[in-house]
Protein backbone atom coordinates (compact mmCIF):
# COMPACT_ATOMS: atom_id res chain seq x y z
CA UNK A 1 0.00 0.00 0.00
CA UNK A 2 1.19 3.38 -1.04
CA UNK A 3 0.19 6.69 0.83
CA UNK A 4 -0.48 9.32 -1.97
CA UNK A 5 -1.62 12.75 -1.02
CA UNK A 6 -3.04 15.15 -3.08
CA UNK A 7 -2.64 19.34 -1.88
CA UNK A 8 -4.91 20.82 -4.94
CA UNK A 9 -7.86 18.98 -6.10
CA UNK A 10 -9.13 19.74 -9.34
CA UNK A 11 -8.64 18.77 -13.16
CA UNK A 12 -5.45 17.18 -12.80
CA UNK A 13 -5.70 15.65 -8.79
CA UNK A 14 -8.85 14.11 -9.90
CA UNK A 15 -7.56 12.58 -13.08
CA UNK A 16 -4.79 10.87 -10.87
CA UNK A 17 -7.45 9.63 -8.55
CA UNK A 18 -9.15 8.46 -11.50
CA UNK A 19 -6.22 6.92 -12.79
CA UNK A 20 -5.48 5.00 -9.51
CA UNK A 21 -8.25 3.21 -9.54
CA UNK A 22 -8.56 2.77 -13.81
CA UNK A 23 -9.59 -1.12 -14.52
CA UNK A 24 -9.14 -2.18 -10.79
CA UNK A 25 -8.33 -0.94 -7.36
CA UNK A 26 -4.64 0.19 -7.10
CA UNK A 27 -2.83 -0.47 -4.23
CA UNK A 28 -2.58 2.78 -2.51
CA UNK A 29 -4.56 4.82 -0.09
CA UNK A 30 -5.16 8.51 -1.13
CA UNK A 31 -5.46 11.75 1.14
CA UNK A 32 -6.95 14.86 -0.19
CA UNK A 33 -6.84 18.27 0.65
CA UNK A 34 -9.92 20.32 1.48
CA UNK A 35 -9.80 22.10 -1.29
CA UNK A 36 -11.44 21.68 -4.09
CA UNK A 37 -14.09 20.78 -1.50
CA UNK A 38 -16.41 19.64 -4.45
CA UNK A 39 -14.13 16.84 -6.86
CA UNK A 40 -12.81 15.77 -3.12
CA UNK A 41 -16.21 15.01 -1.89
CA UNK A 42 -17.23 13.23 -5.10
CA UNK A 43 -13.70 11.01 -5.22
CA UNK A 44 -13.72 9.92 -1.34
CA UNK A 45 -17.61 8.76 -1.73
CA UNK A 46 -16.60 6.73 -5.09
CA UNK A 47 -13.84 4.91 -3.96
CA UNK A 48 -13.34 3.55 -0.24
CA UNK A 49 -9.43 3.94 -0.37
CA UNK A 50 -9.59 8.00 -0.79
CA UNK A 51 -10.20 9.99 2.21
CA UNK A 52 -10.82 13.83 2.71
CA UNK A 53 -8.35 15.23 5.46
CA UNK A 54 -9.26 18.00 7.69
CA UNK A 55 -6.49 20.25 6.14
CA UNK A 56 -3.33 20.27 4.20
CA UNK A 57 -1.04 19.60 6.91
CA UNK A 58 -2.60 16.42 7.75
CA UNK A 59 -2.25 15.44 3.87
CA UNK A 60 1.40 15.66 4.50
CA UNK A 61 1.11 14.03 7.58
CA UNK A 62 -0.01 11.08 6.46
CA UNK A 63 1.31 10.39 3.08
CA UNK A 64 4.36 9.02 1.57
CA UNK A 65 4.12 10.96 -1.73
CA UNK A 66 2.51 14.63 -1.54
CA UNK A 67 1.45 15.68 -4.74
CA UNK A 68 1.49 19.78 -5.21
CA UNK A 69 -1.71 19.73 -7.77
CA UNK A 70 -2.89 23.74 -7.34
CA UNK A 71 -2.08 26.39 -9.40
CA UNK A 72 0.92 28.43 -8.95
CA UNK A 73 -0.11 31.61 -7.95
CA UNK A 74 -1.92 29.28 -4.53
CA UNK A 75 1.28 27.60 -3.78
CA UNK A 76 2.04 30.05 -0.56
CA UNK A 77 -1.11 30.10 0.69
CA UNK A 78 -1.77 26.52 0.58
CA UNK A 79 1.69 25.48 1.65
CA UNK A 80 2.64 28.63 4.13
CA UNK A 81 2.32 26.59 7.70
CA UNK A 82 2.84 22.76 5.62
CA UNK A 83 5.75 20.91 7.50
CA UNK A 84 6.68 18.38 5.27
CA UNK A 85 9.06 15.74 6.76
CA UNK A 86 12.33 14.53 5.07
CA UNK A 87 11.29 11.08 4.98
CA UNK A 88 8.62 12.00 2.41
CA UNK A 89 8.61 12.56 -1.21
CA UNK A 90 7.04 16.12 -2.58
CA UNK A 91 6.14 16.12 -5.95
CA UNK A 92 5.32 19.05 -7.62
CA UNK A 93 3.03 19.36 -10.73
CA UNK A 94 3.09 23.24 -10.64
CA UNK A 95 4.40 24.41 -13.89
CA UNK A 96 6.51 27.19 -13.87
CA UNK A 97 7.96 26.46 -9.96
CA UNK A 98 11.30 25.45 -9.74
CA UNK A 99 12.61 23.29 -7.47
CA UNK A 100 14.98 25.69 -5.53
CA UNK A 101 11.87 28.13 -5.79
CA UNK A 102 9.39 24.99 -3.98
CA UNK A 103 12.33 24.53 -1.24
CA UNK A 104 12.18 28.11 -0.39
CA UNK A 105 8.03 27.85 -0.05
CA UNK A 106 8.36 24.48 1.99
CA UNK A 107 11.72 25.05 3.67
CA UNK A 108 11.98 21.20 3.97
CA UNK A 109 14.91 18.51 3.13
CA UNK A 110 12.67 16.16 1.65
CA UNK A 111 13.27 14.96 -2.08
CA UNK A 112 11.40 17.53 -4.66
CA UNK A 113 10.36 15.93 -7.79
CA UNK A 114 8.72 17.63 -10.77
CA UNK A 115 6.53 15.79 -12.62
CA UNK A 116 3.73 16.49 -15.89
CA UNK A 117 1.01 14.19 -15.76
CA UNK A 118 -1.27 14.75 -18.69
CA UNK A 119 -5.01 14.41 -18.61
CA UNK A 120 -5.08 11.04 -19.92
CA UNK A 121 -3.46 9.73 -16.50
CA UNK A 122 -7.08 9.24 -15.94
CA UNK A 123 -6.88 6.02 -18.39
CA UNK A 124 -3.37 5.83 -17.62
CA UNK A 125 -1.79 6.65 -20.60
CA UNK A 126 -0.08 9.96 -19.77
CA UNK A 127 3.67 9.42 -20.17
CA UNK A 128 4.40 11.82 -16.97
CA UNK A 129 7.51 13.33 -17.05
CA UNK A 130 9.52 13.95 -14.44
CA UNK A 131 12.42 15.50 -12.61
CA UNK A 132 14.95 14.35 -10.59
CA UNK A 133 14.32 10.77 -11.38
CA UNK A 134 13.46 8.82 -8.10
CA UNK A 135 12.33 5.32 -7.55
CA UNK A 136 9.39 6.04 -5.46
CA UNK A 137 7.82 8.57 -7.73
CA UNK A 138 8.93 6.80 -11.24
CA UNK A 139 7.03 3.71 -10.08
CA UNK A 140 3.88 5.56 -9.15
CA UNK A 141 3.98 7.31 -12.74
CA UNK A 142 4.78 3.76 -14.44
CA UNK A 143 1.36 2.39 -12.52
CA UNK A 144 -0.33 5.46 -14.00
CA UNK A 145 1.05 4.69 -17.49
CA UNK A 146 4.94 5.52 -17.53
CA UNK A 147 7.89 7.72 -16.14
CA UNK A 148 9.92 9.95 -18.58
CA UNK A 149 12.94 10.70 -16.50
CA UNK A 150 14.64 13.87 -17.92
CA UNK A 151 18.13 15.11 -16.85
CA UNK A 152 18.26 18.38 -16.06
CA UNK A 153 15.29 20.78 -15.41
CA UNK A 154 16.23 22.60 -18.72
CA UNK A 155 15.35 19.66 -20.37
CA UNK A 156 12.13 19.32 -18.41
CA UNK A 157 11.26 23.27 -19.03
CA UNK A 158 11.36 22.22 -22.71
CA UNK A 159 9.25 19.16 -22.72
CA UNK A 160 6.87 21.27 -20.27
CA UNK A 161 6.51 23.92 -23.02
CA UNK A 162 5.35 21.53 -25.53
CA UNK A 163 2.22 20.62 -22.85
CA UNK A 164 1.10 23.47 -23.29
CA UNK A 165 0.32 23.23 -27.02
CA UNK A 166 -1.86 20.99 -26.31
CA UNK A 167 -5.58 23.02 -26.41
CA UNK A 168 -4.35 24.64 -29.81
CA UNK A 169 -4.82 21.25 -30.94
CA UNK A 170 -8.34 20.84 -29.71
CA UNK A 171 -9.01 24.60 -31.12
CA UNK A 172 -7.59 23.78 -34.68
CA UNK A 173 -9.87 20.43 -34.75
CA UNK A 174 -12.98 22.74 -33.96
CA UNK A 175 -11.87 24.90 -36.51
CA UNK A 176 -11.76 22.18 -39.10
CA UNK A 177 -15.37 21.15 -37.89
CA UNK A 178 -16.66 24.96 -37.86
CA UNK A 179 -15.42 25.06 -41.95
CA UNK A 180 -17.08 22.36 -42.54
CA UNK A 181 -20.47 22.79 -41.06
CA UNK A 182 -20.22 26.58 -42.69
CA UNK A 183 -20.22 24.77 -46.08
CA UNK A 184 -23.72 22.99 -44.93
CA UNK A 185 -22.39 19.75 -43.11
CA UNK A 186 -24.50 18.79 -39.90
CA UNK A 187 -22.40 20.35 -37.46
CA UNK A 188 -23.01 16.39 -35.58
CA UNK A 189 -21.69 15.02 -38.54
CA UNK A 190 -18.74 17.12 -39.43
CA UNK A 191 -17.78 17.07 -35.54
CA UNK A 192 -18.27 12.99 -35.45
CA UNK A 193 -16.00 12.80 -39.18
CA UNK A 194 -13.13 15.25 -37.61
CA UNK A 195 -13.17 13.29 -34.20
CA UNK A 196 -12.96 9.60 -36.25
CA UNK A 197 -10.10 11.25 -38.74
CA UNK A 198 -8.16 12.63 -35.84
CA UNK A 199 -8.71 9.32 -33.62
CA UNK A 200 -6.90 7.56 -36.81
CA UNK A 201 -4.17 9.99 -36.41
CA UNK A 202 -3.74 9.08 -32.71
CA UNK A 203 -3.74 5.38 -33.18
CA UNK A 204 -1.09 5.94 -36.13
CA UNK A 205 1.16 7.41 -33.16
CA UNK A 206 1.25 4.21 -31.48
CA UNK A 207 2.77 2.55 -34.87
CA UNK A 208 6.86 3.38 -32.95
CA UNK A 209 8.30 2.13 -35.84
CA UNK A 210 7.68 5.11 -38.40
CA UNK A 211 9.05 8.42 -37.57
CA UNK A 212 6.84 11.22 -37.46
CA UNK A 213 8.39 12.07 -40.77
CA UNK A 214 7.89 8.93 -42.37
CA UNK A 215 4.25 9.26 -41.11
CA UNK A 216 3.82 12.44 -42.53
CA UNK A 217 5.27 11.47 -46.15
CA UNK A 218 3.08 8.24 -46.17
CA UNK A 219 -0.11 9.68 -45.48
CA UNK A 220 0.67 12.03 -48.57
CA UNK A 221 0.08 11.62 -51.82
CA UNK A 222 2.88 13.64 -54.13
CA UNK A 223 1.11 17.28 -55.66
CA UNK A 224 -2.14 15.99 -53.39
CA UNK A 225 -4.30 17.29 -50.92
CA UNK A 226 -2.23 16.30 -48.09
CA UNK A 227 0.93 18.72 -49.22
CA UNK A 228 -1.33 21.28 -50.67
CA UNK A 229 -2.48 22.14 -47.41
CA UNK A 230 0.55 21.51 -45.56
CA UNK A 231 2.75 23.54 -47.72
CA UNK A 232 0.84 26.44 -47.90
CA UNK A 233 -0.60 26.77 -44.51
CA UNK A 234 2.06 25.54 -42.63
CA UNK A 235 4.21 26.81 -44.42
CA UNK A 236 7.81 27.95 -43.10
CA UNK A 237 6.45 30.94 -41.57
CA UNK A 238 3.56 29.55 -40.22
CA UNK A 239 6.27 26.91 -38.49
CA UNK A 240 8.36 29.69 -37.28
CA UNK A 241 5.30 31.78 -35.57
CA UNK A 242 4.85 28.25 -33.62
CA UNK A 243 8.63 28.09 -32.66
CA UNK A 244 9.01 32.09 -31.46
CA UNK A 245 5.82 31.24 -29.09
CA UNK A 246 7.84 28.13 -27.71
CA UNK A 247 10.67 30.11 -27.52
CA UNK A 248 8.52 32.53 -25.52
CA UNK A 249 6.90 29.91 -23.16
CA UNK A 250 10.94 28.01 -22.38
CA UNK A 251 12.08 31.61 -21.32
CA UNK A 252 8.91 32.31 -18.83
CA UNK A 253 9.49 28.66 -17.67
CA UNK A 254 12.98 28.66 -16.98
CA UNK A 255 14.33 30.59 -13.97
CA UNK A 256 16.70 33.67 -14.44
CA UNK A 257 19.96 31.94 -13.79
CA UNK A 258 19.55 29.43 -16.80
CA UNK A 259 18.65 32.04 -19.19
N1 LIG B 1 -4.68 20.36 -15.89
C1 LIG B 1 -3.63 19.78 -16.43
O1 LIG B 1 -3.74 19.10 -17.47
C2 LIG B 1 -2.27 19.91 -15.80
C3 LIG B 1 -2.03 20.76 -14.74
N2 LIG B 1 -0.79 20.84 -14.18
C4 LIG B 1 -0.54 21.74 -13.06
O2 LIG B 1 -1.33 21.28 -11.97
C5 LIG B 1 -1.77 22.39 -11.22
C6 LIG B 1 -3.27 22.29 -11.07
O3 LIG B 1 -3.88 22.38 -12.35
P1 LIG B 1 -5.44 22.07 -12.52
O4 LIG B 1 -5.78 20.80 -11.84
O5 LIG B 1 -5.74 22.20 -13.95
O6 LIG B 1 -6.06 23.33 -11.71
P2 LIG B 1 -7.48 23.46 -11.03
O7 LIG B 1 -7.76 24.91 -10.89
O8 LIG B 1 -8.47 22.57 -11.73
O9 LIG B 1 -7.25 22.84 -9.57
C7 LIG B 1 -6.50 23.50 -8.60
C8 LIG B 1 -7.05 23.07 -7.27
O10 LIG B 1 -6.25 23.66 -6.24
C9 LIG B 1 -7.12 23.96 -5.19
N3 LIG B 1 -6.55 24.93 -4.26
C10 LIG B 1 -6.53 26.28 -4.34
N4 LIG B 1 -5.99 26.81 -3.22
C11 LIG B 1 -5.68 25.75 -2.41
C12 LIG B 1 -5.14 25.66 -1.11
N5 LIG B 1 -4.80 26.74 -0.40
N6 LIG B 1 -4.95 24.44 -0.59
C13 LIG B 1 -5.30 23.32 -1.28
N7 LIG B 1 -5.83 23.36 -2.53
C14 LIG B 1 -6.03 24.57 -3.08
C15 LIG B 1 -8.37 24.49 -5.85
O11 LIG B 1 -9.44 24.39 -4.95
P3 LIG B 1 -10.72 25.38 -5.03
O12 LIG B 1 -11.53 24.83 -6.17
O13 LIG B 1 -11.33 25.18 -3.70
O14 LIG B 1 -10.20 26.77 -5.27
C16 LIG B 1 -8.49 23.52 -7.03
O15 LIG B 1 -9.25 22.40 -6.68
C17 LIG B 1 -1.34 23.67 -11.95
O16 LIG B 1 -0.22 24.20 -11.29
C18 LIG B 1 -0.95 23.19 -13.33
O17 LIG B 1 0.15 23.93 -13.83
C19 LIG B 1 0.24 20.04 -14.60
C20 LIG B 1 0.06 19.17 -15.62
C21 LIG B 1 -1.18 19.08 -16.36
Amino acid sequence: MQRIGIIGVGEIGRAIVTGLHHEGRAASEVFLSPRGARPAAELSAQYEDVEVCADNQEVADRSEIVILAMRREHRHEALARVHVGSDKVVVNLRAGVGNDDLRQVLGTDAPLVRAIPLPTIRERRSVTVVYPSHPDVDAFFERLGGALPVADEDSFNVLSALTGTLTTHYAYLDTLTAWAADHGIAPNDADRYVRGLFQGVGRSLGDKNRSLDQLAADHETPNGNNERVRGTWFDAANAKALTNVLDGLLADLSPPKSR
